[in-house]
């Protein structure tokens, strides 16, 4: 099953560099990993370094990989919709555009309409996709991305323009599919109960460099919401026995 280490990893954007000597410990098939930081820390960059969109020094490195680094697939944070396309039509193309034929399967219809029924959009497919919400658009982004079906997935705020209901829905669906399909799902998010509840490991990132990395409940402390996001918060547990951050001011 795959694995996925990060040794020295650096980019930049013509001179100036964002990100500088990330290294982590190994990834496992079957993990969520929470990439939280700060507006501007470098996470996105991270991202696009990790998916081969931007160069840089250090190395991605995967083992016991049937894809290599085409199975690292990026969901940006961004999601224009000028495409003159139906949702089923973009989510179809993304689809075939990881394989080496244009015929279309049945285990292609089947695997688009389970991705869709499971993000609860199956009422979206024969809209256009201009014509959507935000939060629609979202969810039709995280389609294609699923449709592709990759290794790795790099999720950049995938759920930053959805409700409640569909932010838990997509959250534990990832989560599911991260473990029913041996992925390795990396998301990042600034809503840290989100992030403690549905992530099994979580990097920090501040300033371009990694703060901390290891399990959500332990690398999620009040020491680290103090020196990484200059708040003073505390962490309860609920009746469930999850963490949640409750943030009493500014520092
Ligand atoms: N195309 C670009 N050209 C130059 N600088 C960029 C570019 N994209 C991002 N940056 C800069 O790189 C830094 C890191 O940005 P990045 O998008 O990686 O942060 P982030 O952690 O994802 O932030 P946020 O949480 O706000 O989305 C920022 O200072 C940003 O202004």
């Amino acid at each position: 099953m795959v694995s996925l280490r990060l040794e020295g990893i650096g980019a930049s954007y013509g001179r100036q560099p964002i990100i500088a000597g990330i290294s982590t410990p190994a990834f496992r098939a079957g993990e969520v990993v929470a990439v939280i930081g700060p507006n501007a820390a470098g996470k996105s960059t991270l991202f696009k370094r990790m998916a081969g969109l931007l160069d840089g020094p250090g190395k991605v490195r995967l083992e016991h990989s049937d894809k290599g680094m085409e199975g690292i697939c990026y969901m940006p944070q961004d999601i224009s919709a000028n495409a003159r396309l139906t949702v089923y039509e973009s989510v179809l193309l993304a689809r075939k555009q990881q394989t080496p034929s244009w015929t279309v399967h049945d285990a292609d219809l089947a695997l688009i309409d389970e991705v869709m029924a499971s993000l609860g959009m199956a009422e979206l497919a024969f809209r256009n996709l201009g014509e959507l919400s935000g939060g629609q658009r979202q969810l039709a982004s995280i389609a294609q991305t699923l449709a592709r079906d990759p290794e790795i997935l790099l999720m950049d705020e995938p759920t930053s323009a959805l409700d409640l209901h569909r932010q838990v829905q997509v959250l534990a669906f990832m989560r599911k599919l991260a473990r029913q399909r041996n992925m390795i799902v990396f998301i990042a998010i600034h809503d840290l109960n989100q992030a403690l509840r549905f992530s099994d490991q979580a990097l920090v990132i501040a300033g371009g460099t990694l703060q901390a990395s290891g399990p959500s409940a332990e690398v999620i402390t009040v020491e680290m919401l103090r020196r990484v996001y200059r708040i003073a918060a505390r962490i309860e547990r609920c009746s469930m026995g999850i963490g949640h951050v409750i943030v009493d001011d500014v520092v």
